[in-house]
Parts: structure tokens; C-alpha cells; sequence
């Protein structure tokens, strides 16, 4: 009969780890004596201590290399959310983690999985104060991306199996933001150096959370570290934020103002801002055969935009002893010192 190597405790896998939070979260990793294994599409970077394995995650054959002498994986790889491709969201997210599933627990005894899924799998464009996690998943999800990420997230939730030592716990994180993001800061700029910023979709008074990266990172950490047959976070999901809800127009405008951009000022009412977005999107859909035309303002971004959501983290504070370790305030000054050729020029 083969023996099986039981896997070193300090190396984990980070499946997505060359992305915005996945390198975040390899390099803390690293600091905390981790040895990394990094699976992607694509080879981010370079660091010593890590091991890169380029693949797709729906090839099992690949993943089963590069979960070799691993019991903690992390699974943060995903389509970007701007790509609205639906066969590509249903093949990486939901295809993908069935084939991460499967390879985590044919490569090893013990093997903890750490999905990063979303905050948004219970939003349907509609306000949420204060959401805890015993609310439902959205039956009628703002996009693709998010009716993908509900089954993903089902899907490692149900997996759990402690008999098995197979354990598994969702992060569920929202508004992601910090050093080398490449969408939210990228984008809000973008947009207003095409003079597309000066307008504030609603009366601007909706909360939102907008959560530093390094907290992000910490709440992946805590949870991995704290995953073991006798927790409560086993088959569970968490909210992961900063603990801090803020205006989102004042959020936007804090960034804007930091880069040199004049912040939004004038207000347009939000139904009417969505019913454009909502042609636009049709048309854009219709037209796709014959031109390709994306509109800055999607559906999903203005439902975001003009809509309160904001999420408890209490859960994770008492099961997991999360606390953010990183302020709101801090996290944007070291957001903007991070993008000089962002800035706007004199
Ligand atoms: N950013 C945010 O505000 C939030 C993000 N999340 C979740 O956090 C996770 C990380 O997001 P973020 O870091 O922003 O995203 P990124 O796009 O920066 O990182 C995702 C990484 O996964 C890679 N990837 C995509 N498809 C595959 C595949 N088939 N096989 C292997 N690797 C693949 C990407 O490569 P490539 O770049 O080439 O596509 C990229 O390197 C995602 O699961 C996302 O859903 C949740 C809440 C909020
Ligand atoms: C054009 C402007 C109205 C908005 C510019 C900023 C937006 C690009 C971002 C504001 C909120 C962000 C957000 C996400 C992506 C970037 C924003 C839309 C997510 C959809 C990323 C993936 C998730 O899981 C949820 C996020 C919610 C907030």
C-alpha cells in the first residue's frame, strides 16, 4: 500500500495568489514562515520563498502538482468582475472550485480550504444595512459574476467534512481596496480623466464598506489558522470589513481629491442613472455581434453606487477574534501615496 507524506503545516497553496489580494496575502504569509506554492494563469511577480504553478484551475492534473505537501489552501482566483463573460464566470467559479475541491481532498489527509468569495452574494441591488450573515443569498444576484460566486460558495461550504479532514470556511469580503488594486482606483480615475466624475448618483448620503486589503488578508489568515475540527468556523461564511461603513461618494471623492482630481459634485437621481445604465447594458448586448462598446456605467456599478450595503463583522469578531488592523483613514493615505502615475498632472 502507498504511504502518504503528511504535509508540512507551514506550506500552503494560494490558487489565484499572482492577483491584487492573492499577492497581498502570500506576502504576509511569507512574513508569518509560510512556505508558499502560488497557482495561476499567470506569473505575477517574483519572491523568494514562493513557487510559482501556471495553469488553469479547472485542470486537475496541474492543481494536483501544486498541492503537493499542502494542507492549507487558499482559492482567490477568479474572472474580474468588469469581464461580464458568463460562460467564463460558470467555467472558473463554478466548474473551477469543484475541480479545486476535488484536488484538495485527493492530495491530502488533513487539507483545509480558504475560499475568498464575496460580500455581494447577498446583494440584489437593494439597500442592506448592517447585513449579518444569516441573511439569503441573493435570488435575483446584480450579475453574473455574482450568481457565480453563490454557487462557488455553496459549493466549499457543503464540502466541508470534518469525518474526512476535509474543512473548509468562506471569507466573504467587499470593496476590496489598496496598493496594486487594478480596478477600483484604476477605474475611478479613468473615469474622471475622460470627465465622466462630476456627478454623484443619488442624494450621496449611502453607506458602504470599503475594506483595506491588509484586512482582507488578515481575516484569510486568522480563519486558516483557527480552522480545525472542533471550531465553529468550520462550513461557515464570513464577512470580512473594515468595520468602518462610509459614504461611498464620500469615499470616492477622498481618493479623487488624494490623486489631484476635482471630486463629483452635482447630483443626478439614481433610478433614472439606472435605467440609462440598464439601456446601455442592452444595447451593448445587443450590438456585441457587430461592435464592441463597454459602458463605464454598469448596472452592477450603479446599483453599488447609489445604493446602501454595508455588512456586520461581528461573527468574525467572536469566533475568529477578527479586528481590523488597518483604519479606514490610513488605508486610503496609503492608497493614494501608492499610485504617483495615477496622479493628475499639473
Ligand atoms: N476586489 C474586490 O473588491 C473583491 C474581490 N473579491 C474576491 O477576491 C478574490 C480575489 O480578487 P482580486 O484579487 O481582486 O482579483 P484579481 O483578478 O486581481 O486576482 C485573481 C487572480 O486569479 C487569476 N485567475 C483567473 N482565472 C483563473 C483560472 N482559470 N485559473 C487560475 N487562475 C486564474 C487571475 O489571472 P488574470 O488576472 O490573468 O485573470 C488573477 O491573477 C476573487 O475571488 C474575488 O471574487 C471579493 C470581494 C471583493
Ligand atoms: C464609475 C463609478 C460610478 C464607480 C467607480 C468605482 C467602481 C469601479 C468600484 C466601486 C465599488 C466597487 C466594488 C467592486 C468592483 C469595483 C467597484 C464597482 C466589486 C464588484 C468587486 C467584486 C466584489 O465581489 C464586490 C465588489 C463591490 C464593490
Amino acid at each position: 500500500m502507498a504511504t502518504r507524506v503528511r504535509p508540512s503545516s507551514k506550506r500552503c497553496a494560494v490558487i489565484g495568489g499572482s492577483g491584487f489580494l492573492g499577492r497581498h496575502l502570500v506576502e504576509k504569509l511569507l512574513d508569518r514562515g509560510y512556505a508558499v506554492s502560488v497557482f495561476d494563469i499567470r506569473q505575477g511577480y517574483e519572491l523568494p520563498g514562493v513557487s510559482f504553478h501556471l495553469g488553469d484551475l479547472c485542470d486537475k492534473q496541474a492543481l494536483l502538482s501544486a498541492l503537493k505537501d499542502v494542507s492549507l489552501v487558499f482559492h482567490c482566483a477568479s474572472p474580474a468582475p468588469a469581464s461580464d463573460d458568463r460562460g467564463l464566470f460558470e467555467k472558473v467559479n463554478i466548474q473551477g472550485t469543484r475541480t479545486v475541491i476535488e484536488a484538495c481532498i485527493e492530495s491530502g489527509v488533513q487539507v483545509k480550504l480558504v475560499l475568498t468569495s464575496s460580500a455581494s452574494v447577498v446583494f440584489e441591488g437593494k439597500d442592506i444595512k448592517n447585513g449579518s450573515e444569516t441573511l439569503p443569498y441573493a435570488m435575483k444576484p446584480i450579475d453574473y459574476y455574482t450568481e457565480t460566486k453563490i454557487q462557488q460558495e455553496k459549493l466549499v461550504l457543503k464540502a466541508c467534512d470534518k469525518e474526512k479532514g476535509f474543512l473548509t470556511v468562506a471569507i466573504r469580503p467587499h470593496g476590496i481596496f489598496g496598493p496594486r488594486d487594478p480596478q477600483l482606483v484604476p477605474i475611478l480615475v479613468d473615469t474622471a480623466r475622460r470627465g465622466k466624475m462630476k456627478f454623484i448618483i443619488g442624494d450621496g448620503t449611502n453607506l458602504v464598506d470599503f475594506t483595506f486589503v491588509e484586512n482582507v488578508v488578515h481575516g484569510h489568515i486568522l480563519a486558516a489558522e483557527r480552522l480545525r475540527p472542533d471550531s465553529p468556523i468550520c462550513g461557515k461564511a464570513y464577512h470580512i470589513t473594515n468595520d468602518e461603513p462610509v459614504r461611498f461618494w464620500d469615499f470616492m471623492s477622498e481618493v479623487l481629491v488624494g490623486l489631484g482630481y476635482p471630486a463629483p459634485r452635482y447630483h443626478l437621481p439614481y433610478i433614472l442613472v439606472y435605467g440609462l445604465a440598464l439601456l446601455l447594458w442592452l444595447l451593448a448586448m445587443i450590438l456585441r455581434p457587430l461592435v464592441s462598446f463597454k459602458p463605464t456605467f454598469t448596472p452592477m456599478r450603479v446599483a453599488l453606487a447609489g445604493t446602501h450595503h454595508y455588512y456586520s463583522c461581528d461573527r468574525a469578531k467572536e469566533d475568529m477574534g477578527y479586528k481590523p488592523v488597518v483604519t479606514l483613514k490610513e488605508g486610503i493615505t496609503r492608497t493614494v501615496q501608492s499610485y504617483p502615475h495615477l496622479r493628475k498632472e499639473a
